[in-house]
């Protein structure tokens, strides 16, 4: 791992945001390794993420993305080492977290309401069943759909919904909670690029006014490329975290694909070429575009 990669900008902001009130780190692995069997995803993984803190988990298939955000949720131990979340170690049900989980489509049948979904971001919270505590979980679910602007259609059943409307709403119920930490996975898959941009903003929004600290795992960087702090690349056991000027080059995803790999910046995007996986910090969009080696303008990063 890249230890010893030069403090930039970004390292320096993410330190200074650095811990919260109590000098908590937001996320804190330490030595953290994942096996399954014989097949260690990661290895001696130290991370500490800042609270308001923007970092995107990249890597190819398999590599481990998902495993991580299950780790940090409690429902996966880890091989070796130490996970924290806000300084107390992972646990299930942690209501320090708001999660939100790839886009699926909502099985035919399912009666669940947009409102109904937000809600269950609240249940078994700390305001309780009470009458007041209904008032409470109201208001809560109100405020969270209304931060998404969701009002016109959070009382319609779900299935009804846009994939956009859908992932709209499935923040709001990861943001209900007041959470410190977001885990993102693939939140933006198979949205069109208007509703990428929309759920980017919110959770955008969500860590500028509240320190909500955000780890998004996405094969696909551009749409948040602006957003990001630091970038954590895993690939087949290896990894790298850094800023992505620095993680995202032609030298260092070389090295962890053991392959030569070309990271090209074409109008701001970033191009990953020969990593064997198209979608890989690429996205679909991206390879129908991308034809670098006959590219003239072909520029290694
Ligand atoms: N409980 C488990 N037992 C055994 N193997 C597992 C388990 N959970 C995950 N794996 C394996 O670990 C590897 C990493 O899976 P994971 O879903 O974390 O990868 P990923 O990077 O999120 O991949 P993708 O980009 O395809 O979503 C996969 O090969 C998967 O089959």
């Amino acid at each position: 791992m890249n230890k010893g990669a030069a403090l930039t900008e970004h390292t320096d902001r993410a330190e200074r945001r650095a811990t919260g009130t109590d000098g908590a780190a937001a996320v804190r692995l330490e030595a953290a390794s994942l096996a399954f069997g014989d097949r260690t995803l990661w290895r001696d993984l130290d991370l500490e993420v800042a609270p308001g803190e923007f970092v995107a988990v990249l890597g190819p298939n398999g590599s481990g993305k998902t495993s991580l955000m299950r780790v940090l949720l409690g429902r996966l131990a880890l091989s070796s080492g130490h996970a924290h979340i806000a300084g107390a170690p992972v646990r299930a049900g942690n209501h320090d977290i708001g999660y939100v989980p790839q886009q699926k489509t909502i099985d035919a049948g399912v009666q669940l309401r947009g409102v109904d979904l937000v809600g269950l971001g609240v249940d078994g919270h700390r305001w309780g069943l009470g009458l007041r505590g209904r008032a409470e979980r109201k208001r809560k679910v109100a405020a969270a759909i209304a931060d998404v602007g969701a009002e016109a259609f959070a009382h319609h059943a779900l299935e009804s919904l846009s994939g956009g409307e859908q992932q709209r709403l499935r923040v709001a119920q990861a943001l209900v909670g007041d959470p410190k930490v977001l885990l993102c996975d693939e939140p933006l898959l198979s949205l069109d690029l208007a509703n990428q941009r929309l759920v980017s903003e919110l959770i955008e929004q969500r860590r500028r006014a509240h320190g909500t600290a955000v780890l998004f795992v996405t094969h696909e960087i551009n749409p948040i490329l602006p957003l990001v702090d630091r970038v954590l690349y895993l690939v087949d056991g290896r990894f790298r975290i850094g800023p992505p000027d620095e993680v995202m080059t032609s030298e260092v995803l070389s090295e962890l694909y053991g392959t030569e790999v070309d990271v090209l910046r074409v109008r701001g995007r970033l191009v990953v070429v020969g990593t064997g996986d198209t979608m890989d910090a690429l996205g679909a969009a991206g390879a129908q575009h991308c034809h670098a080696d006959t590219d003239p303008n072909r520029v290694r990063a």
